[in-house]
């Protein structure tokens, strides 16, 4: 795993579209998978600042969805499908017919967990793989004690999750789903690269227990230690309570160029 401690959430994300920017580079119709949440932002700001200038062609790439709220709406302004389609793919200059995700709103939630599992699959993998992280280690929704070999299903989200989302909802803990479908980690561990960011403060402990515990299912996020190319971008203050963090700046001060992330 790579921790790269970064100055601020900006250069965070400039540093990860350039990663991206890379990867199109390379493979032009790339499958992206993203993440929502506060963080990656950032990220896809200046992707799309990068796209718009030419200075990359994003033309062709595809994109796709981590988790999803059950029961919302297709079109509810804060389903994980409008979220997307409104933070990543309209501002990238896609169509829907570029983008994948999970169908909360099936009758049949397990086979539609299912589906998009094989969707996947068929779809050649998740090149690289954008994650944030849950105040309590999540990554995408697979909360604590989640099987680091779990599949995309459905889950029940913790009622911290549930607070921290509520400021999506109206700040109305009421409005925010108790289930949702996730991407599961052994899913998510099938994408080539895996890419977390994690900013600001009220972060810097899962992002200790993530890099420097065990790999533990009580903090999902630890599971990134299992992947071949993982990176993990933070923020000076989401890396205040890292042990190595001298380390991993020297590591990253000292890496040769030509490595990209
Ligand atoms: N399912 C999403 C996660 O994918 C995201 O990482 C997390 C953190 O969000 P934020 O970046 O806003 O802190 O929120 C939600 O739970």
């Amino acid at each position: 795993m790579e921790v790269v401690i970064v100055p601020d959430a900006t250069a965070g994300g400039e540093l990860i579209a350039d990663a991206i920017a890379a990867l199109l580079r390379r493979k032009p119709d790339a499958l992206l998978g993203v993440a929502t949440g506060s963080t990656p932002l950032p990220v896809y700001e200046a992707l799309a600042t990068q796209v718009r200038s030419g200075a990359v062609d994003a033309s062709r790439a595809r994109i796709c969805q981590l988790d999803e709220y059950v029961g919302l709406p297709a079109d509810h302004p804060e389903s994980y499908r409008s979220v997307v389609l409104r933070q990543v793919v309209e501002p990238l200059g896609l169509t829907e017919g570029a983008f994948m995700g999970p169908d909360g709103t099936a009758e049949d939630v397990q086979a539609a967990c299912e589906a998009y599992d094989r969707a996947l699959a068929e779809a050649g993998g998740v090149d690289l793989q954008l994650l944030g992280i849950g105040t309590d280690g999540h990554i995408g929704f697979n909360e604590p004690c989640s099987s680091l070999a779990s599949r995309t299903r459905i889950k029940t989200l913790t009622e911290q999750t549930r607070v921290d989302n509520a400021r999506f909802f109206e700040g109305d803990i009421d409005q925010v789903p108790h289930h949702v479908i996730t991407q599961g980690i052994g899913t998510i561990l099938e994408a080539r690269h895996l890419v977390l960011l994690a900013t600001g403060a009220g972060k810097a402990d899962a992002v200790a227990q993530t890099v420097e515990g065990p790999v533990s299912a009580l903090v999902p996020a630890s599971a990134l230690q299992l992947h071949p190319h993982a990176t993990v971008v933070v923020d000076e203050a989401a890396a205040s309570k890292l042990k190595l963090a001298d380390y991993f700046r020297h590591t990253y001060a000292n890496k040769p160029a030509w490595q990209g992330l």
